[in-house]
């Protein structure tokens, strides 16, 4: 009798689906499976399994189970453990449930593993195929496709050495080490065809696997392991030389690094054969690429040690904890020894940090804390990658996760710290289906796990402060810097009347000059805030007022400069959407009116960064953005510049302002981050607030105390005073009280409903709909503003129309959202047009 199963898929439904599995296997809930929907093959995660088939049942079968126990009695065994532990598919389900997302969709999210199985194929090849590669190589001859006749080890000689023949050989040459190569780079490489593939299929030469069955092999590495109890005999000096090399290296070495080191294969088979060296194949380790082993530890000063003594007391079951710690309080070092303290009693941790906070520092300090027990998760890895950490991390060879928010999910068995640093950080919230917060999901993981959970910051979202106040988080205070360092002194520069007195309009004041020229000579470092990338925020025509602006987004395009290109070259420049990519080049006329006088309006980091070099034309000048920052590496460069002095003067958006802690800074310059406030968003205050605060907070951490000078138009906005005097109490009294009032988050929850469709008329129409349910049902406790246009209402081309839901209750809130998706289902709309966002960060 078949088992049935309802299983979740990657589709923008809210249900799932019954299989049932083929005979003889035994899905669990939890397992993967490959199923077929429509014209396509899925993979998808079992969420139950029954003996009997629902009512309304028509016969469809899984395709595969690819977690599965081989027989049912070995059902108990650690083996036959499903993918997903039931604390993760709890997490999922909680997630679907409180974000209203498609759980399909939720676990496609968590799983690394989950692609759509009909897009990745990978060949490998086989012991076979080796063998008829070895032979062509030694007799230097092609490999024809048809020799079904000739004995495979004894490939025709030379009369076939033409280009058709050398197809099979070179097949056979890119997969010759023996890793799976996906298809399309094989045939790159190759110039095979994929009936030439499936030739050599044919002939078992070469094997052809789905992803989901090449992730599942996990890449492994071979470790030379010396035998430390074996009495030496005696051996020649090349035995000596590898088993010097080996005790030189702690007892063990891969042995792709002793060959590296000119050590030979043959001898190390032979002192394996005499029992002094035996090999260990493991799980390729992930190497923290590229980073300077850091300083003996800290020893943690009072406040730390009591704040160490707060959380690892808490250890072994749910306790919440917000970590408030000012800019420079050594917060990355209590996060370290909790681990530690974590890991002393065989319980796992999780650090997740925003979308570039790992910065190499802090991947220093863990891989010299915890060497190979690290698992990295962020969102430069390849799928490859990324499914082999998953699998260490599974296996519990990493006990301590990082990564950025997806990390959230790592499979980690004994779970027992997890920690948020900076968790206010905006990069938490994925802007996506689904679109959860990482900070508040830590939360609930760390309830399901019995876990402690921290959140960490020096600026605290106000959502976690509240919590806090209302004593759901414990709150930990670290008011000082360490080594009593002053936080720095904050100067408001009023650019009003910096405009009145010199008349002009200049983007940097003289206050900040003054003081940027006094730190460079003094051989120290300043770093400006210009919160915007490109040269200028937008071009607009003198004539007619007009904005260029997108042709698929209804946005201004960001004029940016062709780096090296002469300085008035204006026409023939680029203009980009940050929105869509789109580009195009800064037309000699306004497409509008035609008029030739197109004028260049603010200035972005580009512009910043050749106003400083103007101004100061010996400083060694950096600029970071998403424009010179496009991964891993750039961050890394710019960041080992600016360490080691190389750059004393740094520009950039609000990348800067993220955990970097270098020594040498003493300046900080905010330019133009209060445009912000004119955001129609109410979080727009607490956004600058945080950002001033955590720029402010990169000055001073070294022996020097640190400057600060911030360029406003707003120098009697409170956030703008507040950041100025680092007073968070101050900042969040107000703020509350604003909350309160206008009935926002923290009090009470927010929806933020997105109606969306190619077609202008379309997405009027329904968001007209929805609006028209909700003033017929007019649902209890729950606010409804809109429907109206979104903010940016047009985005790639797609027409966005919204309306805000709030409600004192999450649960009336989630009820109303669920009942507003039933009525849009029988109204015909479109699952995929309506987006759900729930606690949503952006209004726009
Ligand atoms: N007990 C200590 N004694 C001396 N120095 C310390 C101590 N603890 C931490 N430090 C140093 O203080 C500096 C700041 O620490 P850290 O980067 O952890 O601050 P933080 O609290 O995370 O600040 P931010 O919120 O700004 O990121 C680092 O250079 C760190 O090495
Ligand atoms: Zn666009």
């Amino acid at each position: 009798m078949p088992l049935y199963c309802e299983v979740a898929l990657p589709v923008p439904l809210d249900r799932t689906f019954t299989y049932a599995a083929p005979d003889g296997q035994y899905p669990q809930r939890g397992s993967r499976v490959i199923a077929p929907l429509r014209n396509e093959k899925l993979i998808g995660v079992v969420m139950s399994v029954s003996n009997t088939a629902p009512a309304d049942f028509e016969a469809r079968y899984l395709e595969a189970v690819l977690d599965q126990t081989a027989d049912q009695s070995l059902e108990s065994s650690a083996e036959a453990e499903p993918l997903l532990s039931e604390a993760l598919l709890s997490l999922a389900e909680w997630i679907a449930q409180y974000y209203l997302a498609p759980i399909g969709e939720v676990l496609r999210g968590m799983l690394p593993l989950m692609a759509e199985v009909s897009r990745t194929v990978y060949y490998r090849i086989t012991d076979l195929g080796r063998d008829i590669l070895a032979n062509s190589l030694e007799n230097q001859s092609g490999i024809p496709f048809a020799n079904k006749t000739a004995n495979p080890r004894k490939p025709a000689k030379n009369d076939n050495t033409g280009e058709e023949q050398n197809t099979p050989r070179r097949i056979l040459e890119r997969l010759a080490s023996g890793d799976p190569v996906k298809v399309s780079t094989l045939r790159t490489a190759s110039g095979a065809s994929l009936s030439d593939l499936a030739a050599l299929v044919r002939k078992k030469w070469i094997a052809r696997e789905t992803a989901a069955a090449e992730r599942d092999a996990r890449r492994t590495e071979r470790f030379a392991v010396l035998i430390p109890e074996a009495r030496l005999p005696a051996l020649s000096t090349n035995q000596q030389a590898i088993l010097a090399e080996l005790a030189a290296c702690g007892g063990e070495i891969p042995i792709l690094e002793l060959r590296k080191r000119g050590l030979s294969n043959a001898t190390l088979q032979t002192l394996v054969r005499r029992g002094l060296v035996r090999i260990d194949e493991r799980a390729a380790a992930f190497r923290l690429g590229g980073i300077e082993r850091s300083s003996p530890p800290i020893r943690l000063n009072e406040s730390q040690t009591e704040a160490l003594a707060s959380i690892a007391s808490a250890l072994g079951a749910f306790h919440p904890f917000l970590l408030h710690g000012v800019t420079g309080s050594g917060k990355t070092a209590v996060y370290l020894a909790a681990m530690q303290r974590a890991l002393d009693r065989n319980l796992a941790s999780i650090l997740l940090v925003p979308e570039i906070g790992l910065t190499p520092q802090t991947a220093g300090l863990l891989d010299a804390a915890f060497g190979s027990k690290v698992a990295l998760l962020h969102s430069a890895l390849t799928p490859e990658e990324r499914s082999e950490q998953w699998r260490r991390i599974r296996n519990g060879d990493a006990p301590i996760v990082v990564g950025t928010r997806s990390a959230i999910f790592a499979p980690v068995p004994h779970l027992g710290l997890i920690l948020v640093d900076e968790e206010h950080d905006q990069s938490y919230k994925q802007e996506e289906t689904p679109r959860y917060n990482a900070r508040d999901v830590a939360v609930m993981r760390a309830k399901f796990a019995n876990a402690v959970v921290v959140l960490g910051s020096a600026t605290p979202s106000l959502e976690t402060w509240h919590n806090s106040e209302q004593s759901k988080y414990k709150r930990i205070e670290m008011r000082e810097r360490v080594n009593q360092r002053p936080l720095p002194e904050v100067e408001l520069v009023d650019m009003r009347g910096e405009f009145q007195q010199t008349g002009q309009e200049n983007l940097f004041s003289r206050s900040l000059i003054q003081q940027t020229q006094a730190a460079l000579e003094r051989g120290e470092q300043a770093i400006i805030l210009l919160n915007r990338r490109g040269y200028s925020f937008a071009v607009m025509c003198r004539a007619c007022g007009a904005k260029l602006e997108c042709q698929n987004c209804a946005i201004a395009l960001t004029h940016h400069k062709p780096p090296a290109e002469g300085e008035l070259a204006r026409e023939g420049q680029r203009l980009e959407c940050h929105y869509c990519g789109y580009r195009r080049t800064v037309p000699a006329r306004c497409p509008q009116c035609d008029s030739e006088h197109l004028y260049y309006l603010g200035a972005g980091s580009q512009q910043g960064e050749e106003r400083l070099t103007e101004i100061f034309p010996t400083a060694r000048i950096g600029r970071m953005d998403r424009d010179t920052v496009r991964g891993r590496h750039d961050l890394e460069r710019l960041l080992s510049r600016l360490h080691s002095g190389e750059i004393n003067l740094l520009v950039g958006t609000q990348m800067i302002a993220k955990g970097h802690d270098i020594h040498g800074v003493t300046l900080v310059g905010v330019v133009g981050c209060d445009h912000a406030l004119s955001m129609p968003d109410f979080r727009a205050a607490e956004r600058v607030f945080q950002l001033m605060t955590q720029v402010s907070g990169r000055a001073g951490r070294g022996e020097l105390p640190g400057r600060v000078v911030v360029q406003t138009y707003h120098p009697d906005h409170y956030a703008i005073l507040a950041a100025a005097k680092h007073d968070y109490a101050a900042f969040i009294e107000k703020e509350l009280k604003y909350r309160r009032w206008m009935h926002y988050p923290p009090f009470g929850v927010l929806a933020n409903v997105l109606i969306q469709s190619p077609k202008l008329e379309e997405a009027a129409n329904w968001s007209a709909i929805l609006g028209k349910w909700f003033q017929q049902t007019a649902p209890q406790g729950v606010r409804v503003l809109g429907p109206c246009t979104a903010p940016v209402a047009r985005i790639k081309g797609i027409y966005r129309f919204h309306l805000i839901l709030k409600s004192v209750s999450r649960q009336t809130l989630n009820g109303v959202l669920r009942s507003m998706l039933a009525h849009a289902d029988t109204a015909n709309i479109p699952r995929r047009n309506i987006t759900v966002d729930v606690d949503a960060q952006r209004l726009m």
